[in-house]
């Protein structure tokens, strides 16, 4: 694999770089004697919009006083419901694509034209930005990035040749490896199976959500590399997908995704995996394949243990929009799925969304509804329903695509905003037996997102399970009805209906939702690609994990007294000099001891004060 690994990881075009809040609902009173500054009836009956909206004008004209956002012409009434007037609305906005067979309906979003006039400009600025950014510009001005995931499918329009160079020959390394991978070229070496069968795909976030996603959507039922995932540092986690493994160990390729390469969750699942491959006698690094930026840790820790290959990720493509880029690339190809088809389907979808006409940019008009029915605050919640179980980690997909883009505490000038567009969601009709009874009736802080697929299975498979009807036919009344029954209920929706899933539909979905979101971040002001409400709880698990040692320090040396002094909390905290960390410090302790940690902790949990501690066993060494 010497060769691989010098076209994708030490390509001289790859150069080493340097180095929210929950959205207010609206219609919820406030609790008995909480002190509110939104003054707003408590609950108010029908219409619901009528209240939701009126509170919701207040709150997007309150942010506007702090440099947020207004929302244009938000009509004090509810939606239309005269069939005639709905299905006129209908046919004039309806969207289709006509090479991808994708249709975008906004008809059940209540945007006035007044608001669709007033917004236009404001959308030719958004436009503006979207090609300055897609020209090179520094569009991540905190970190100092271009952002250029589109270029990942359009090699064409990277701002530089060195940079088309790099798509396209990590897209080439990628075809060829999996190619050698999936025929058996490349064998793991003590496999009686003769060739690879498994991959083990650690990272988490945008290093995993991504290839998940694409995974559940698309692969075949038999693919030549069936996929599991690591996505967390939870133990008994990594053991389960380790031990459903089983012989295959012998026969998984590892695939570690960190475009940081020092992310510790993944850190954690890689030295787990490792162990694992150690207790079975095998050689790990003729099995791993990292990907990450050249010169991170992870892709030193590679390149030094000499793993079977490297992948590079770019700094200009950001994690939660990385799909396109080897880390998504490369599994879905290992598993048999055409990326050729998907990046075709995303830059058909790129193509479109760059149009400047509002009402002929799908994407737009995804981020027009978005800010009429959140009030350009994230005053209400996207659910998203795909009617297909395909679909299902979609949802999922979007959560971080959309809420790590847009949950953000100050915009674009320094304004404190706590923007947020909150995303959540399953599949239908599933979630109809679950929580769309509160949908339909309950409180009003959402509206929807149907995905729609009309074909409902590969031609040639259906057969009517009653006269007339298939079980397809099912799932398509459930969607319909679903839609109305909460429209009927001033619940808005979006629809967006592709013809079946297949990589191209995928490949689009996923641009057209990427694009969507750069737009709005672009509306409402704010830096869509950086994340630094995640540092704040990365440094805070590091302190957690610094005063551990701290403790562990602390009570070996009241270990190893003779006789042994065992400390209450208060006593620890002391010692550790962190009195103000006591509470840490139990919860510390409690989890210690519930891990057989050497860690003898007499008194009861439950009451904190009665606990006294010491280590079952004296480090001497560690006492030096
Ligand atoms: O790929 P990395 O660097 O391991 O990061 C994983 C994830 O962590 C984050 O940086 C923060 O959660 C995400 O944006 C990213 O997708």
């Amino acid at each position: 694999m010497a060769s691989l690994s010098s076209l994708c990881s030490s390509s001289p075009s790859l150069k080493p770089k340097p180095a929210a809040s929950l959205p207010k609902t609206v219609l919820n009173p406030p609790f008995p004697g909480k002190p509110t500054s939104l003054s707003f009836p408590i609950r108010s009956s029908k219409p619901l919009d009528v209240a939701a909206h009126s509170v919701a004008r207040e709150i997007a004209a309150d942010s506007s006083k702090s440099g947020g956002n207004s929302v244009p012409g938000k009509p004090k009434k509810g939606l239309e419901k005269d069939p005639q007037a709905l299905w006129r609305r209908y046919v004039d906005w309806l969207y289709q694509h006509k090479d991808l067979g994708l249709y975008l309906d906004v008809s059940r979003i209540g945007f006035t034209d007044e608001f669709f006039r007033e917004m236009e400009p404001r959308f030719q600025q958004s436009f503006d930005a979207m090609e300055g950014l897609e020209k090179g510009a520094i569009a991540n001005p905190d970190e100092g990035r271009m952002v250029g995931h589109y270029w990942l499918r359009n090699s064409e329009l990277t701002p530089t040749p060195f940079l088309k160079t790099q798509i396209e020959s990590t897209l080439d390394c990628i075809c060829t490896f999996a190619d050698e991978i999936v025929s058996g070229k490349i064998k793991p070496p003590a496999s009686e199976a003769g060739r690879f069968t498994q991959i083990m795909a650690v990272g988490i976030g945008g290093s995993a959500l991504g290839p998940q996603f694409v995974a559940e959507a698309l692969a075949p039922d038999n693919p030549p590399l069936k996929i599991r995932f690591i996505d967390n540092t939870d133990p008994a986690g990594i053991d389960h997908q380790v031990a459903q493994l089983g012989s295959e160990l012998a026969s998984t390729l590892v695939i570690v995704t960190s475009k940081s390469g020092g992310t510790p969750e993944t850190r954690n699942g890689l030295l787990e995996v490792q162990k694992a491959f150690r207790e079975a006698g095998l050689d790990f690094a003729k099995q791993g394949v990292a990907i990450t930026q050249e010169n991170s840790l992870l892709d030193n820790t590679a390149r030094i243990e000499g793993w079977l290959a490297r992948f590079p990720m770019f700094d200009w493509v950001g994690g939660r929009t990385s799909v396109m880029s080897a880390v998504g690339l490369l599994p879905a190809a290992l598993q048999g799925i055409d990326i050729r088809e998907m990046l075709t389907g995303a830059a058909l979808m790129d193509e479109a969304t760059r149009s400047r006409d509002l009402r002929n940019n799908p994407a737009a008009l995804l981020a027009l509804c978005w800010y009429w029915a959140s009030d350009g605050v994230g005053s209400k919640d996207m659910v998203v329903l795909p009617y297909k179980d395909s679909l299902l980690l979609f949802s999922r997909y979007l959560q971080q695509l959309v809420m790590e883009s847009i949950g953000k505490e100050f915009d674009l000038d320094g304004n404190r905003v706590n923007q947020g567009l909150t995303v959540y969601g399953n599949k239908g009709s599933t979630d109809q037996h679950a929580y769309i009874q509160q949908l339909r009736e309950g409180v009003h802080n959402f509206f929807v997102t149907f995905i729609e697929v009309l074909r409902d299975r590969p031609p040639g498979h259906d057969w009517e399970l009653e006269p007339g009807v298939t079980c397809g036919d099912y799932l398509f009344g459930m969607l319909q009805g679903t839609r109305s029954a909460l429209y009927a209920n001033d619940r808005e929706s979006v629809s967006v209906t592709v013809q079946e899933v297949t990589p191209r539909s995928v490949g689009a979905l996923i641009a057209l939702y990427e694009r969507a979101v750069g737009l709005y971040a672009s509306l409402v002001n704010i830096n869509a690609y950086h994340q630094p409400g995640v540092e704040a709880g990365k440094k805070a698990a590091g302190e957690v994990l610094a005063l551990q040692k701290r403790v562990l320090a602390v009570l070996n040396e009241a270990s190893c007294k003779d006789p042994v002094e065992p400390l209450t909390l208060e006593e620890v905290a002391d010692h550790c000099h962190a009195p103000e960390d006591i509470e840490m410090i139990y919860k510390i302790i409690a989890h210690m001891a519930a891990n057989d940690r050497a860690l003898i902790a007499d008194g009861h949990c439950g009451s904190p004060r009665s606990i006294k501690v010491y280590l079952g066993e004296c480090n001497v060494d560690a006492l030096y």
